[in-house]
């Protein structure tokens, strides 16, 4: 019999806000499993609302206790970011209104930007020397940036936004085109920003093996594939009558589960990539400061962007017509006061 050694561990303190919406809901629960930080971790969760949504994080925490998670150290109900922040290792900013149908993401800059600059200056003030933070709430970029922008004793690499749910469609309907497993697809990159310009780029995928690009359709690969993965988000409003959940809940715990864990190596011994949105230092043009989309792998518990990849010129254009749509937004908030 083995002996459970997890309460030798210090819990470690994960922030949700939006924690009375529905990511939040979907992704506490998995949380508090420990499907996160590791099955010996124990976790401490901060609940953070706004007054309207402290009925719904008083009664999904009323389920985390029915649930008697051995992991689960305690939880906190709060409205005062302040509070909410306080000591937290791990940010996970959801809170904020989702788009509906007929919206860009981008749409949702002025009703949610406001969100993330007290935001980011609470977790400035009293987070935890080692906060990590992964911004969800659309647009999450440019939410990620304004976080960042008023934190600014906080490193900057520790402020990034959600596009593995990106990452993560891509690899799906590559993997259905090329009947494989998801297993067996490697090396795919969404680029840019989350939104309809993202650019999910197979150049250096490959599938069993073999070039992505010579295992499916050239052409459907550099246009309808990049249509489709781009405008999933949209899809799923259509066809659910409201954005995705348990699957951006689920991406949500994988970007951190990858940042603190490590991405680690295949069984060849080659470090496995994903994608996530990171402050750009200039890397393949990107001007630095914005936080965009790039191929990435975490190792000692920091995001590395994977350099030196061949950008041939319809990559170019594509990346660079994501990366223009993102210094928009930063023009934008900056119109607004925001940055
Ligand atoms: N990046 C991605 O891949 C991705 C994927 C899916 C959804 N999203 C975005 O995630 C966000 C949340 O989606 P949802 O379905 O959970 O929405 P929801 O409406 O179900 O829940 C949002 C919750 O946030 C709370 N909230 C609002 N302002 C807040 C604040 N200042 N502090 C704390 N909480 C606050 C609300 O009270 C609500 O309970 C949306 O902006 C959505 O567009 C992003
Ligand atoms: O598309 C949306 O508005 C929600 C989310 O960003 C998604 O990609 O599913």
């Amino acid at each position: 019999m083995t002996h459970d050694t997890n309460t030798a561990k210090a819990p470690v303190t994960v922030t949700l806000t939006g924690a009375g919406g529905q990511i939040g809901y979907a992704a506490m629960f998995r949380i508090a499993a420990g499907d996160m930080l590791g099955a010996n971790q124990p976790v401490r969760l901060r609940l953070l609302e706004i007054p309207q949504g402290m009925r719904g994080a008083e009664g999904a925490a009323m389920e985390l206790a029915d649930c008697a998670f051995p992991l689960l150290a305690g939880v906190d109900i709060t409205d005062d970011p302040g509070a909410g922040f306080e000591g937290a290792n791990i940010a996970m900013l959801i809170g904020s209104r989702p788009r509906t149908a007929g919206m860009e993401r981008g749409d949702l800059l002025a009703a949610n930007g406001a969100i993330f600059g007290p935001q980011g200056a609470a977790i400035g003030a009293g987070a935890a020397d080692d906060v990590r933070v992964i911004v969800v709430g659309n647009p999450a970029n440019t939410n990620a940036l304004i976080a960042q922008q008023h934190a600014p004793d906080v490193p900057a690499s520790r402020f990034t936004a959600l596009t593995r749910l990106d990452h993560n469609r891509a690899v799906g309907l590559l993997a259905a085109e090329a009947g494989v497993a998801v297993s067996e697809v490697d090396g795919v990159t969404i680029w840019g920003n989350h939104s309809a310009t993202q650019y999910p780029d197979l150049s250096h995928a490959t599938v069993a093996g073999r070039p992505a690009l010579d295992a499916v359709d050239a052409s459907w690969a550099r246009g309808a594939y990049i249509e489709r993965v781009a405008k999933r988000g949209a899809e799923i409003i259509e066809v659910r009558g409201g954005s995705s959940v348990a699957s951006a809940a689920n991406a949500a715990i994988e970007h951190v589960r990858d940042w603190v864990l490590g991405t680690g190596t295949a069984a060849d011994g080659v470090p496995r990539r994903t994608s996530a949105a990171v402050v750009s230092h200039g890397e393949y043009g990107v001007p630095e400061g914005l936080v965009s989309s790039f191929p990435v792998v975490s190792h000692g518990g920091d995001w590395e962007i994977v350099e030196g990849l061949s950008v041939d010129v319809f990559s170019r254009e594509r990346i660079g017509a994501s990366v223009a749509e993102l210094e928009a937004e930063r023009d934008a908030v900056r119109e607004l006061g925001l940055i």
